[in-house]
């Protein structure tokens, strides 16, 4: 093995004691693997750190791949979008974290313009251009283009406005982005200042920035990149407000790119972390009375006639914010990527990791054996399979409403904001901390660029902010819950996430009927537990609001918005947890697969009452006793998870090249990839650092001289 420490060290000393050695060197360790030839490199290369971990799996690693990616299908085509951007090295991104601001945009760029040119190339289908779009791994213009701006065509604009627009967009030959939020305005959509003032003697909308506050503010692809923007902004017409509307406007000459006139655009600076998001273009936009014609204003959903006159079709009006409701609906499942990256990197390598417990010169303890480091990794590892889970139910809900929407059915309509705004909130919330417990997971090497942890977490933590601020759209459940509570008393029965608030009566009562450790393995009981739990907060916070008498019901919400928040997250996470069950219960291929997934299951729903086990308790639903009981089985539970942890992240099917980690390698072969990694930093492309005969030298000689006076 090549971990002599002694041959290291001497390598290290005698580097840094040599000041004169030229740029680009290579470390003596390197060097010296190069002596022994490539055939030593390779046979490295080929050992297995993780084989040990691997055969001790319980499970056919191959079906679970299936079980997680949805279907056999769904595992060739990811597998095979992977390898095509991994292999190409204009996707290579492990130099990103050093590039400047400049360089990291044009990178962006050229990466995707190479991936369109390979899409186009290759002939890909949608499914596999989308995958392609998320190996590549760099946030860019175009998930904007694809995610917001075509989404919200499709959502608001007529058939007429679909035809003239989508084909451009689909080809390329405009580039948009969707600018909604302004510098004064974000959470709150119905304060947005821009207007779009319709003038009937020329048949156009004058779109105007009448204020610094209104200055759109953050659309990503707009500060550099887009052409066009959906802009929302108030409608005026016959002298009246109509509140926000979409409009189609253009922002930049076709030709060479400058801004039209009376637009004033940029980006708006850099953001959180090196590398991350700043790869996007995050802009600032202001109007000065530039003018549009009618027809540009998305008109699915109301109408501005030839005479000015407004026209709202016989639908909600809340369908104006479809388009984030798509975009909440893909957060979740993204939350389960970067959540399993996350994981996948902290749990290969805490079983390569070792520390203390060596006994007769025997082997130390690999830090996964840890309890403690099981009981803060495994809960995190089944909440990955649990939003994967979640995320593919939501988006079977949120195609279910669309087909009825189109139907003009708008029943579902309530139930898709409540599932995606909470979920959205819950999964993106767990995984920016997880994240960063991943980090620390890692002890020290996490905290280096190269682990991939600190730029998946910039990249990653804005996503609690974004398509609605977490607080805000939790707040929008809490109003739902508390709307289905009211209800209650007048027998109108709940449906779909909320039905089971109908079994009130039982739910108030109900006693666990838990008696030993193994009687939490039972779905029933902890259904039952995580029901009355949910349902008790809720109502709770209803009779709380109620009986503050002296006070509007919107005051009393007001009031009472911290535990609101609380019962809603309740709420979310009995979602979760019935969504895990559901699919345990489904058949499921493959020697051990359900098996494991059922221990995820206990593991994901034992975890979460632990952790919250004092509203459990406050709300009545278990004894201490029983509380203790969960706590027991968790412990087992993590017992069984252990030899199967390396291939439970085997199964992401994730390459090196998109988890982007030295410690996450697939081989486990850590230490050599960390220590080659650190020669490549810049600042070890010469020994003596610049600034030394500026700034360290005269001090180190101006202390000398000090000395040699005394
Ligand atoms: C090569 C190509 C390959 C293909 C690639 C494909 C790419 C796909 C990739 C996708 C990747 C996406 C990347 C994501 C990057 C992120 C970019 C970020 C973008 C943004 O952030 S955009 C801006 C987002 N902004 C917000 O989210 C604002 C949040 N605020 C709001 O949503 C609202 O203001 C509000 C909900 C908080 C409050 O609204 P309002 O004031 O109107 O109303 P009320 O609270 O009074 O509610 C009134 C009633 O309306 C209901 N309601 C509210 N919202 C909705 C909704 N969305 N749907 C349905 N109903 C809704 C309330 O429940 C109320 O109902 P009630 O019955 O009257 O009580
Ligand atoms: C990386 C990134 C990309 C983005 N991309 C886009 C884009 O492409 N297009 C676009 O239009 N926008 C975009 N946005 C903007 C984003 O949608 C908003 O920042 C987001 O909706 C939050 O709004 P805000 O900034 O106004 O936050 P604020 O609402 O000002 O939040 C500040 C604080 O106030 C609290 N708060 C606000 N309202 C309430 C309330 N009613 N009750 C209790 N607490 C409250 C919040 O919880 C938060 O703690 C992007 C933002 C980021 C960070």
């Amino acid at each position: 093995m090549w971990r002599g420490g002694s041959n290291t060290r001497t390598c290290k000393r005698r580097f840094f004691s040599s000041p004169t050695r030229s740029r680009h060197h290579r470390p003596p360790y390197i060097c010296r693997l190069h002596s022994r030839g490539s055939q030593h490199l390779k046979a490295m290369a080929e050992v297995d750190h993780l084989a040990a971990e691997r055969a001790t799996a319980r499970f056919d690693v191959e079906e679970m791949k299936v079980a997680w990616a949805g279907s056999r299908h769904a595992v060739h085509v990811a597998d095979r979008m992977a390898r095509l951007v991994a292999s190409d090295p204009v996707f290579r991104k492990d130099n990103r974290t050093m590039l400047s601001r400049k360089e990291l945009f044009k990178d962006t760029l050229r990466k995707a313009a190479h991936a369109w040119k390979r899409i186009v190339e290759l002939r890909l289908t949608e499914e596999e251009a989308d995958l392609l779009r998320q190996y590549v791994d760099q946030p860019g213009y175009v998930d904007l283009h694809w995610g917001m701006f075509v989404p919200a065509i499709k959502g608001q604009g007529t058939e007429e406005q679909q035809h003239k627009w989508l084909p451009l967009a689909y080809k390329f030959q405009i580039i948009g982005c969707y600018a909604q939020t302004e510098l004064g305005h974000g959470s709150n959509v119905q304060g947005l200042e821009t207007t779009a003032t319709f003038d009937p003697k020329t048949d156009e909308f004058v779109i105007h920035s009448p204020t610094l506050t209104s200055s759109k503010w953050w659309p990503g692809g707009l500060g550099k990149a887009s052409t066009h923007a959906v802009v929302y902004a108030r409608l005026i017409t016959e002298g009246k407000d109509y509140g926000i509307h979409g409009f189609i406007v253009q922002l930049r000459s076709l030709e060479d790119h400058s801004p039209l006139p009376g637009v004033t655009l940029g980006d708006i600076g850099g953001k959180f972390g090196s590398g991350a998001y700043n790869s996007m273009d995050n802009g600032v936009l202001r109007f000065d009375h530039v003018r549009i014609p009618r027809d540009q204003m998305l008109m699915r959903l109301s109408q501005v006639t030839r005479e000015g006159k407004y026209v709202h079709s016989n639908v909600p009006k809340q369908l104006l914010y479809g388009t984030m409701v798509y975009v909440r609906q893909s957060i979740v499942a993204d939350a389960s990527k970067a959540l399993s990256r996350a994981v996948c990197i902290a749990v290969r390598y805490s079983a390569v990791r070792k520390q203390f417990g060596s006994q007769d010169g025997g082997p130390e303890t690999q830090v996964l054996n840890y309890k403690t480091q099981q009981s803060r990794l495994f809960p995190l590892l089944a909440s990955a399979y649990a939003f994967r889970f979640v995320g593919d139910w939501l988006n079977w809900l949120y195609t279910d409403v669309t087909q009825k929407l189109e139907a003009k059915d708008f029943s579902t309509l309530q139930e898709a904001h409540a599932c995606t705004a909470g979920l959205k909130a819950v999964t993106t919330s767990v995984t920016a901390d997880a994240i960063e417990e991943c980090r620390k997971l890692c002890g020290g090497h996490g905290y280096l660029n190269s682990s991939g942890l600190p730029e998946l977490f910039a990249v990653y933590v804005p996503a609690c902010t974004y398509e609605g601020d977490n607080v805000v759209l939790l707040l929008q459940v809490a109003r739902i819950l508390m709307k289905t509570v009211s209800q209650l008393a007048s027998g109108k029965q709940p449906v779909g996430t909320m039905a089971y608030m109908g079994k009130v009566q039982y739910l108030m009562q109900c006693k666990s009927a838990v008696s030993s450790a193994e009687d939490w393995l039972n779905p029933d009981a902890i259904q039952e537990a995580f029901e009355a739990r949910a349902l008790r907060m809720a109502v709770n916070c209803a009779q709380n609001i109620s009986q503050a008498a002296s006070q509007e019901e919107a005051a009393g919400f007001y009031e009472r918005s911290p535990d609101l928040l609380e019962a809603a997250v309740a709420h979310i996470q009995l979602i979760i947890v019935t969504k895990f069950i559901e699919k345990v219960h489904q058949e499921i291929p493959g020697h051990g697969v359900k098996e494991q997934l059922q221990a995820l299951c206990n593991v994901y729903a034992l975890y979460i009452l632990h952790k919250h086990l004092g509203d459990f308790l406050a709300t009545g639903c278990i004894t201490p006793r029983q509380g203790a009981l969960a706590n027991e089985q968790l412990g087992k539970l993590y017992a069984q998870v252990r030899p199967n942890a390396v291939a439970l992240v085997d199964a992401f099917n994730y390459t090196d090249h998109y988890l982007g980690s030295v410690l996450g390698r697939y081989d486990g072969d850590v230490y050599p990839a960390l220590y080659e990694e650190a020669w490549k930093d810049p600042l070890n492309e010469t020994v003596v650092p610049e600034g030394y005969h500026e700034y360290l030298r005269p001090l180190i000689k101006q202390q000398q001289l000090k000395l040699s006076r005394l």
